[in-house]
């Protein structure tokens, strides 16, 4: 084994600290030939598919990898835009605001990035710039706000995977979840509010968040757990009554049961149980993309008025919102917590070097 080193370092170079936060990732394009090979790495990864890898290799590669590009194809294609990829811009925004936010409270020392745990910009790519950027103290913060292996889990696969390359590794912190944070929960709920000011209130707040198979949860996996506890916090938050609101699992993905209950499935029920006005909430995802725009915002919008809804409304995810970025600098705040204040002032480790006998900063 050769492990990469560190060719551009120097003793000189300040050293810094260096904030990846990641998404799940897109294809580079609406097209049948983009998303194969984007669907090929996302749907090879164990995480995501724990099915006996020469069974899934089979299934995969004969069936899905046939028949799904195009498909998902036509449906990226409704929510693409002159820019690219909804997710990859919000998650860039997102970037280039927490790096605003950050600098203006801790100076240069910080620099933020983003990457994509599939497709591009990848994770390794980033890591890579990072540290050749000086970053010897890495906080990679995963936007996922709910633990679960396919997401979260993976994402760390993916930055063990670049470290095992590596001869010289920096100082790792790494975000499992934020699920119950104080700070994530205000602003759900405070969008919410905002929204209901400008469009008025409906019976029902659905939270609606991407499922998993039911097989992870009974294996050990807290997302089902992590997911109704955001519900839970935010409807106190809000004040709501237990009949105002209720959760539900969306992008279901095979033949075998996912986390129930199914948010398509809930919304085709509703008006028959007198439920004829609903706004959608996906506190799951940071960003809006596909699964929100199109699957939330325009699928089971359809699927409400033809069981005869009247009033459907979906709440946009927090995006690069200044109350979200506010928030994802405390919680990056709360993490390099003793990084930052660890610094020695310059001249006082001058000074102390130089009784020890030595210089140099490395
Ligand atoms: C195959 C199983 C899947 C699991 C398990 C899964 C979990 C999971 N996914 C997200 C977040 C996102 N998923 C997105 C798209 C997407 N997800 C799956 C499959 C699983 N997801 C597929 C096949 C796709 C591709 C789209 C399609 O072909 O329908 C996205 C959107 C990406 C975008 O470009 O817009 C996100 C975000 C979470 C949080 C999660 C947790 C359990
Ligand atoms: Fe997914
Ligand atoms: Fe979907």
């Amino acid at each position: 084994m050769k492990y990469l080193g560190s060719p551009g370092f120097d003793h000189g170079q300040a050293l810094r600290i260096g904030v990846l936060i990641t998404n799940l990732g897109t294809p580079e394009a609406p097209t049948r030939q983009a998303l194969r090979p984007y669907l090929k790495q996302f749907l090879s990864d164990p995480r995501v598919v724990e099915v006996p890898r020469l069974l899934w290799w089979f299934i995969l590669n004969v069936i899905i990898l046939n028949v799904r590009p195009a498909r998902s194809a036509e449906a990226y294609e409704t929510v693409w835009t002159d820019e690219g990829s909804p997710l990859l811009l919000h998650t860039r925004d997102q970037a280039e605001a927490l790096q605003a936010e950050l600098r203006a409270r801790y100076g240069d020392r910080v620099i933020v990035d983003f990457a994509m745990r599939y497709g591009q910009p990848s994770v390794a790519s980033k890591l890579q710039a990072l540290i050749e950027a000086g970053a010897r103290k890495l906080l990679v913060l995963p936007l996922y706000p709910h633990y679960s292996g396919p997401t979260t889990g993976s994402t760390f696969d993916a930055v063990a995977e670049d470290f095992r390359a590596r001869r010289w590794l920096p100082d790792l912190r790494f975000v499992s979840c934020y699920h119950d944070h104080p700070g994530y929960i205000a602003a759900l709920a405070d969008s919410v509010r905002a929204f209901r000011a400008e469009h008025g209130s409906a019976q029902k707040l659905v939270f609606s968040y991407h499922g998993e198979p039911l097989r992870y949860l009974e294996e050990g996996d807290p997302y089902h757990c992590h997911c109704h506890k955001t519900t839970r916090l935010v409807a106190e938050a809000l004040g709501l009554g237990e009949d105002e609101y209720l959760t539900s699992f969306q992008s279901r993905f095979g033949r075998e049961e996912w986390l129930q209950p199914y948010t398509d499935e809930t919304l085709k029920g509703l008006p028959a149980a007198g439920i004829t006005s609903v706004q959608v909430i996906c506190p799951g995802f940071s960003a809006d993309c596909l699964e929100t725009i199109e699957e939330i915002g325009e699928e089971n919008r359809e699927y409400f008025l033809e069981a005869g809804g009247k009033d459907y409304q979906y709440i946009p995810c927090l995006n690069a919102s200044e109350a979200h970025v506010a928030f994802l600098a405390d919680l990056a705040g709360e993490q390099l917590c003793g990084w930052l204040e660890a610094r020695t002032d310059p001249a006082v480790a001058a000074e102390r070097a130089a009784a020890l006998g030595y210089s140099g900063a490395a």
